[in-house]
């Protein structure tokens, strides 16, 4: 089975764009104290809040589903903190049932039992559960997402958990990008320090990616007033800048060509991949050119102009990057996959080169990583316009939760933060 990110981007084509930018006024001081991992609101205490409580939140990933299960701890009358989380993920997604449907409901139910174990039998019926869709499901036909979302709502009610209204539905992109900034600024305790030091994220997901950051006043100003979202959170009012890109299906009748070659992958490979309904031959370009200067040039014509590049990301460096940066720079070997770590933008690049121009090396291991990491520096290079010695943070946890947008979504239930 074909595995990489680049190549469903190449078949689905750039993109289906959404500029946002919110500003940044800092409100009322955050009354909060930071724990371990952080606090929540008092204001996002359910009613009758005993000391401890949960929420459980399923992130519908285009390549597979997560749960996470929060429990939280009122230290005082006023903070709670975030106590644990617990996670546990699946693949493939939902969107791979689109024709058996009743199999989402499976795999719900299935995550559901992780749940039952982390929260305790007496805090089922008051613990909200809710699930949250992504690109994957966005791509499908309304009709075929539809089916999925209510075979999903069944094993819902089917739980002991509080269903809520609105407990599961398709997350627009500037609510995903919003809600995973929320997630890292509340984790490494930027939310709850009275200053407008943040930081910005990076997603890179299966068929859509987020950037996410506070914006100088530049950017607001030369930015289309459209490009704007605002939210409420913790007595304050944020704008952020955020773009939202999913893939999406184009009609060009050139794609429904059966071939596709590539510069990126070596001359001997040779893969059937299945998508949206057809099968494709994959493989490298039998007698012409591969390496990375042709490789990136692919990639350049689905990236670049695509993209609106904010000057000021140019001397930027405060930017965790998760999900495939992340995956792509342990295949890469930049980063150990247990720790994380630091790099820079041209270490990508750097990578990619070594990797594109020896591409027989990784042919039996990894045949598509120089795609992927051609076209990770790309996107960062050419497309939000990431100079090479900007320094990433890769992340896949901070204090032992996820870098998703998850929590960030469990804070909208108790907080309702009000995106727009
Ligand atoms: N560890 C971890 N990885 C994640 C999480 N969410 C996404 N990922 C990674 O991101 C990759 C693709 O993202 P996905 O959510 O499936 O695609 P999207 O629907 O386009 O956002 C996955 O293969 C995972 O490696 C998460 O909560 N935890
Ligand atoms: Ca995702």
């Amino acid at each position: 089975m074909v595995k990489s990110r680049s190549l469903h981007l190449l078949f689905t084509g750039w993109c289906h764009c959404r500029y946002s930018l919110s500003v940044f006024n800092v409100g009322i001081g955050l009354d909060l104290s930071v724990g371990v991992e952080g606090v929540l609101p008092s204001l996002a205490r359910p009613a009758n809040a005993s000391r401890i409580f949960h929420g459980i939140v399923f992130d519908a990933g285009s390549t597979g589903t997560r749960i996470h299960v929060y429990t939280f701890i009122q230290k005082d009358p006023e903070l709670p903190l975030l106590e644990k989380e617990t996670f546990q993920s699946v693949k493939p997604g939902l969107s791979a049932y689109a024709d058996t449907p009743e199999t989402a409901g499976e795999t719900v139910r299935q995550l559901l039992r992780v749940a039952k174990k982390a929260v305790p039998h007496v805090e089922w019926e008051r613990t909200p559960v809710v699930l949250r869709a992504t690109a994957g499901l966005r791509l499908l036909p309304p009709k075929k997402a539809q089916a999925l979302l209510d075979e999903v709502e069944v094993a819902f009610e089917e739980s002991p958990f509080f269903v809520p209204d609105n407990s599961v539905h398709i997350m627009n992109g500037t609510d995903e990008g919003i809600l995973a900034w929320v997630t890292v600024n509340f984790l490494t305790g930027q939310l709850q320090a009275k200053t407008k030091k943040t930081v910005g994220t990076l997603d890179l997901g299966g068929a859509s990616t987020q950037i996410t950051f506070l914006p100088k006043f530049k950017t607001i100003e030369s930015a289309p007033p459209d490009h704007i979202a605002r939210f409420d959170l913790l007595s304050t009012t944020y704008e952020l800048y955020t773009h939202s890109c999913t893939d999406t299906h184009q009609t060009d009748s050139s794609l429904e060509r059966k071939v596709f070659e590539s510069s990126c992958l070596s001359r001997k490979f040779r893969e059937d991949w299945s998508f949206g309904g057809l099968t494709y031959k994959i493989s490298g370009i039998p007698d012409g050119s591969t390496g990375f200067t042709e490789c990136y040039k692919e990639m350049l014509k689905v990236v670049k102009g695509v993209i609106h590049q904010p000057p000021e990301l140019q001397d930027s460096n405060t930017f965790y990057a998760f999900s495939y940066y992340f995956d792509i720079a342990v295949e890469a070997g930049l980063i150990d996959e247990r720790r994380g770590g630091m790099v820079k933008v041209q270490d990508y690049s750097i990578r990619a080169k070594e990797v594109c121009n020896k591409l027989s090396m990784y042919l039996a291991t990894k045949p598509f990583l120089c795609m992927d990491i051609t076209y990770i520096t790309c996107l960062l290079k050419d497309g939000f316009g990431f100079k090479d010695e900007t320094i990433l943070k890769l992340t896949q946890k901070v204090n032992n939760v996820e870098t998703s947008w998850a929590l960030g979504a469990i804070f909208d239930y108790f907080q309702n933060i009000k995106i727009h």
